[in-house]
């Protein structure tokens, strides 16, 4: 379980997240929605400290179990907590090479593993079927919602306990994003999921709890029936209206 304890953050002088605290619960969906602007990918960002690479700060505490996150290192902390981004990126190496790196940059060498884990990781994002006869060929020759899916696989096969996703289908069509949503909602069983999405619709579809911002703090958090059939504030209730 991911717990947040009054957490700011903010880039130089500027505060961009207010006093949040929320509990991000195992081994469901949680969706963060709200306006654009309101601080949604930065408190992703947050999560797995990747707001410290854009020399943000953070104050507050976030704890993975009861561990601080800031005493886990940054490499350990992401193959705990991973994370998939908006535009999907693949690598200029052949499909399987998008994965092996990764596992062996955690330490895994020996063959038969590895090509069991490309295999299984693949399963899981949906991909597989696709590719399984053409792994050495380049990544790049994937269409968009095939390197998402890969984007998934890469970070599944270091097997994280939270994966974070920030608008994972907004540069996809329609058909990809149900894949994508499918994917999250067989897996998430297995992994927690913190997804980001200005997408009102996604949100009803695959989350369990919405967490809803509006100018850097949470407005509400609540499970997804209480959302969107009896919303605790005039804005949601606006948004829910034009989904
Ligand atoms: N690296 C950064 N340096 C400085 N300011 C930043 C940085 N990243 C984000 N911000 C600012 O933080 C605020 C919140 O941005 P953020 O991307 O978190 O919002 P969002 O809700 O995800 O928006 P959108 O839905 O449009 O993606 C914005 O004012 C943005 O300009």
């Amino acid at each position: 379980m991911l717990t947040i304890e009054h957490l700011n953050c903010g880039y130089g002088k500027h505060e961009i997240l207010h006093d949040i605290s929320v509990t991000i619960p195992d081994k469901k969906i949680t969706a963060i929605v709200g306006q654009s602007g309101c601080g949604k990918t930065t408190f992703l960002k947050t999560l797995n400290r990747m707001v410290e690479e854009e020399q943000g700060y953070t104050t507050g505490k976030i704890s993975l179990g009861n561990t601080d996150i800031k005493s886990i290192s940054k490499e350990t902390l992401r193959s705990r907590i991973g994370m998939v981004f908006q535009q999907p990126i693949a690598f200029p190496h052949s499909i399987e090479k998008n994965l092996t790196y990764v596992l062996k940059y955690y330490g895994i060498r020996d063959k038969k593993v590895l090509s069991e884990k490309v295999e299984e990781s693949l399963k899981k994002a949906k991909l597989y079927k696709e590719v399984k006869d053409q792994l050495k060929k380049s990544a790049l020759k994937l269409s968009g919602g095939q390197k998402q899916r890969l984007a998934i696989a890469r970070s599944l096969c270091v097997n994280p306990e939270i994966l974070l996703l920030d608008e994972p289908c907004s540069a996809l069509d329609m058909k990809n994003t149900i894949a994508i949503e499918e994917t999250l909602m067989e897996l998430k069983g297995q992994y927690t999921f913190v997804i980001v999405t200005h997408n009102l619709g996604q949100a009803k579809r695959i989350a369990d709890q919405i967490i809803f911002m509006d100018q850097g703090k949470i407005l509400e958090v609540t499970d997804k029936e209480t959302f969107f059939d009896s919303p605790a504030t005039e804005l949601a209730r606006e948004q829910i209206q034009y989904m």
